[in-house]
């Protein structure tokens, strides 16, 4: 990072700055009191100098915003600044400029934000993130490159990403890719250079807006057509994603958990069959579930009852996956009930938390802000205790929904929202958040053992 000073003198003066920027000297010596530039001049200081988003002074405290300094107002000009190359279009017309990196070309989804300080490749892999462009709020992207062995899935499914500085050379043993590249191999964009904090705080404010990132080979943005294609994208809700990104054909999973050295382990001895239902599965769960002794066979998420129960299983767990659960409960709930009418024990995370709340007759609905991240605090309403977990959900159960003999086994802090039940009278419980965590908290791994022990008891 360079500061202020030393770019002020590259630029040629106060004065050139101001006369670069479109902006009066009275806002350049703001630059030098808070000794930070704010984002959206970057790309005319880039143009002007020669220098990376990597040389760009940040500051050491988190800028105020004022109305008349934020980004939203300078950002909705229809002309790329110098040196944008690539833009975020909002469903409301806003546009934010920045520098694209990853493939050229362009995407449409949600834009949601992650607060997560670690694993953006685990995250940009988990399918959950069909149908969604992810802002990230650390800013550090990229500084551990990409390896083959921290993905959650065979092909992201993560659209896009935004993020606040450029992506830096790797810097961590494991990396074997740069970030720029690996995305460039799966034909995702990302936008650099954008004020993730003022974003993450509209998100927070008004809710989720669907856009459009453009990182055109080009270089032209059509605004109209942009804007047009961001206000048209129908949005999450009401949409099944999850048949989309889950396997085609049964399989059979037999790899463990990570550790140092010896990389992803071979699972210890399968003592229990276990159905494993994928409606989008990050595999570090299939990990966790073969880690706890399950010999788990994977089936596509169309799978009915009768293609679950014909592998004759202990017990049967419910993914995580993409979009809407009461799109996706059209084909999962009749098989989800044909599994509980058969008394098989079942464990569900995040999507498949929703869908079981689903077949057991609660109904979901969409939170006005999603949780993501991997610091989130969830209360075991049984114990007291408070678990931190890793969490990506947009949608939740409804507690007043839930039927006689249905409870509320664990809580968020931060909103109150569901996140466990248990059905009293059958083996079957789930959670909202991600026990799995890779890499995240791993407070939560008792699940997988509780319900290990389940199947146990029903053996028995
Ligand atoms: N991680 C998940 O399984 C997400 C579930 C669901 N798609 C939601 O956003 O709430």
């Amino acid at each position: 990072m360079r500061s202020v000073e030393d770019i002020l003198s590259l630029i040629g003066g106060a004065d050139a700055a101001a006369q670069k920027c479109g902006i009066g000297t009275e806002a350049v010596r703001k630059w030098r009191q808070s000794r930070a530039i704010p984002p959206k001049h970057w790309p005319a200081i880039i143009a002007a100098t020669g220098l990376t988003l990597a040389d760009m002074p940040i500051g050491t405290t988190a800028p105020t915003l004022t109305e008349a300094e934020s980004p939203m107002q300078a950002d909705t000009q229809e002309q790329p600044p110098a040196g944008a190359t690539a833009a975020l279009v909002l469903g409301d017309g806003s546009v934010f400029w920045g520098i694209g990196f990853g493939a050229r070309t362009s995407s449409v989804g949600e834009i949601c934000f992650n607060t997560g300080m670690t694993g953006y490749q685990e995250t940009l892999t988990d399918p959950s993130y069909a149908g969604q462009i992810i802002t990230f709020t650390f800013p550090h992207i990229g500084n551990v490159g990409a390896n083959p062995e921290d993905s959650e899935s065979i092909t992201p499914a993560a659209r896009g990403l935004v993020v606040k500085l450029d992506i830096t050379e790797p810097a961590n043993y494991r990396a074997t890719r740069h970030l720029d590249d690996w995305l460039k191999s799966y034909g995702i964009p990302g936008i650099a250079g954008i004020d993730t904090r003022a974003l993450t705080l509209r998100i927070r404010d008004g809710g989720a807006p669907n856009g459009v990132l453009a990182f055109p080979a080009d270089g032209k943005f059509d605004l109209a057509a942009l804007r047009a294609q961001a206000a048209g994208w129908p949005g999450l809700e009401g949409m099944d994603l999850a048949k989309d990104v889950s396997c085609r054909q049964s399989y059979n999973w037999t790899e463990g958990l990570w550790s140092w050295g010896t990389g992803h382990d071979k699972a210890p001895a399968r003592k229990h069959k276990v159905v494993a239902v994928d409606y989008g599965a990050k595999q570090n769960i299939l990990r966790c579930l073969a880690d706890a002794g399950c010999d788990v066979t994977v089936v596509p998420a169309t799978a009915t009852a009768e293609d679950i129960l014909s592998h004759n299983p202990d017990g049967v767990f419910l993914s995580n996956g993409p979009g809407d659960p009461a799109a996706t409960g059209t084909y999962a709930v009749p098989a989800i009930q044909g599994v509980l009418a058969a008394e098989k024990p079942v464990f569900g995370i995040c999507l498949g938390h929703q869908l079981l709340a689903l077949a057991l007759g609660a109904k979901t609905y969409k939170l006005e802000r999603g949780h993501r991240g991997a610091n989130q605090p969830v209360q075991d309403m049984a114990t007291g205790k408070v678990e931190i977990t890793s969490q990506n959900h947009g949608f939740a159960v409804d507690d007043a929904s839930l039927p006689e003999g249905v409870t509320v086994t664990h809580r968020s802090l931060f909103d109150g929202s569901n996140e466990g039940i248990a059905a009293v009278n059958k083996r079957a419980f789930s959670v909202q958040y991600h026990p799995e965590a890779s890499p995240g908290p791993s407070d939560s791994h008792y699940l997988f053992h509780r319900f290990v022990e389940m199947i146990e008891k029903q053996k028995a």
